[in-house]
């Protein structure tokens, strides 16, 4: 027996329910379901990732539309999850397929603790053979613990169990180069070997439907997440889901590198729902038509667990920024990247060592001449014989007054937000305090400035999602969460 494939498949509200009756759509809930068999009866591992607590609470209620307020929208959550999650029951029971209800927020896997034990449980179901079904806990989410919208879900779900693929079912059959319902020449985009530069060449100004709280641009945030973590990501339609079989198939016969997971065992003897034409990835046979989609490629070299944990789940309490030969030097790591306190210019906010923090450049134009000296004054700041950094700026020693809990740190040196990117997050290894001063020093005089060193890096585990060749097609970031 091949490989099996472990698989989460993302359904947004406006697949689960009618956007103004609110009926469950059963045809499309049907064929998911029936899909869903068809890849288990294949030794594939299946993830459902399901919105529609609140529309389905909507149609309980009578209610006409999704309410404002948050304590109301989670009251509808709580009502209709127990009616969703029945009616999945209901359709897999018709196979006899077990499923089992898990309900997250960003805090529950914010602590490494719940994160592992969250992975465990995964692990554990996948392997008795039950499909788990994975909603965000809305009763309990607020603003800052909440994922936002459940596309990002699906792509930490899918980052945490090392998913193989992560399909997001929705109302289009893929990313178009603009919005397809409008623009009679936008083209659909077939493969992406990057999202970061897909970005600046497609309008996703796809909304999401008047119930869900995706859309176009929550779906290339996704597509990030998994990537980096080695996802194939596949935005397809949701009214015909059983479109995942032949879109692996497809993949199976042109991925580079192939086949990530070949069907294990030739579908027309275990299918019992319908069949698919099963062909091994070594097999000569052409390769079947392509299904309309857009398949986002996965990163060669992922990244697991402590480092895409740090990325996607920590909630970030403060803000670095750094000078541009830092953001040089830190973007030719793909992960796992640290930062020297000569590439520090600024600190905003309070956070403790070991805390996340995001790391901002200011934005600056290619090709700018003072680059090369920001550059070699970064590399060079290991070395307390060469020249220091220009940013050793005397006045992050001498101004601070040695008082450790000193409230946020605010830089002397101001930034309006509109000057500032959000380049990448990482783990803070000294408090904002401590960081604020021995910014701009070379590492060789933390202890003298500190008192001790506990490492030579100020921040630690960064991974720099804008390289400095994207700044330019990069709008603010302010306080993402
Ligand atoms: N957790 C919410 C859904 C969040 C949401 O709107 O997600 P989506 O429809 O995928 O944009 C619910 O179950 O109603």
């Amino acid at each position: 027996m091949g490989k099996s494939c472990t698989i989460v498949i993302k359904l947004g509200t406006s697949s689960i329910v009618h956007e103004t009756t609110h009926q469950p759509l059963l045809s499309i809930l049907s064929s998911v379901v029936e899909t869903v068999v068809n890849l288990r009866n294949q030794g594939h591992k299946v993830v459902l990732v399901s919105s529609g607590a609140i529309g389905v609470g909507l149609k309980r209620m009578d209610l006409p539309s999704r309410p404002k307020g948050l304590s109301k929208k989670q009251a509808l959550a709580a009502i209709g999850q127990g009616r969703l999650i029945a009616l999945w029951d209901n359709l897999f029971g018709q196979f006899e397929q077990p499923i089992a209800q898990i309900l997250l927020t960003r805090g529950d896997i914010s602590d490494r603790t719940r994160y592992l034990n969250g992975v465990n449980t995964f692990k554990e179901l996948l392997s008795m053979g039950v499909v788990p079904i994975v909603n965000e806990n809305d009763t309990v989410s607020v603003s800052e613990i909440k994922f936002g919208d459940n596309d990002t879900l699906s792509a930490i779900t899918a980052s945490m169990i090392h998913a193989d693929y992560l399909f997001l079912l929705t109302d289009v059959d893929g990313l178009y180069t603009s919005n397809p319902r409008s623009d009679p020449d936008a083209k659909q985009v077939e493969t992406v070997e990057s999202v970061a530069a897909i970005r600046a060449q497609v309008s996703t100004s796809t909304a999401g439907s008047s119930l869900g709280t995706g859309g176009m641009e929550t779906k290339l945030i996704a597509a990030e997440i998994a990537t980096a973590a080695g996802v194939t990501t596949i935005i397809t339609s949701s009214q015909k889901a059983d479109n995942i079989l032949q879109i692996i198939e497809y993949h199976n016969h042109t991925l580079h590198p192939p086949s990530r997971c070949p069907s294990p065992i030739p579908s027309s003897s275990t299918s019992p729902v319908s069949s698919v034409t099963v062909s091994r990835a070594s097999s000569p046979q052409p390769a079947p038509p392509r299904p309309p989609h857009t398949a986002f490629v996965a990163s060669l070299t992922p990244l697991r667990d402590l480092k895409a944990w740090t990325s996607h789940t920590l909630f970030p309490v403060g803000t670095v920024i750094i000078d541009r030969g830092a953001h040089h030097v830190l973007s030719k790591r793909q992960s796992g990247g640290r930062l020297l306190p000569a590439g520090v210019i600024g600190v905003v906010g309070e956070f403790a060592s070991g805390q996340a923090v995001r790391i901002l450049v200011k934005k600056y134009p290619e090709g700018d001449t003072d680059i090369e000296e920001e550059k070699r004054a970064y590399d060079n700041a290991y070395d307390p014989s060469r020249p220091s950094s220009p940013h050793s700026a005397p006045s992050s020693t001498s101004s601070t007054n040695g008082d450790e809990d000193a409230g946020a740190s605010e830089d002397t040196q101001t930034f309006t937000d509109d000057e500032l990117v959000e380049v990448g997050r990482g783990l803070a290894n000294y408090n904002h305090a401590q960081i604020t001063r021995v910014k701009g020093i070379q590492s060789s005089r933390i202890s003298e400035v500190l008192g001790y060193t506990d490492s030579e890096y100020v921040v630690e585990n960064i991974t720099i999602r804008i390289p400095p060749g994207l700044l330019a097609t990069q709008s603010a970031v302010h306080a993402s969460p």
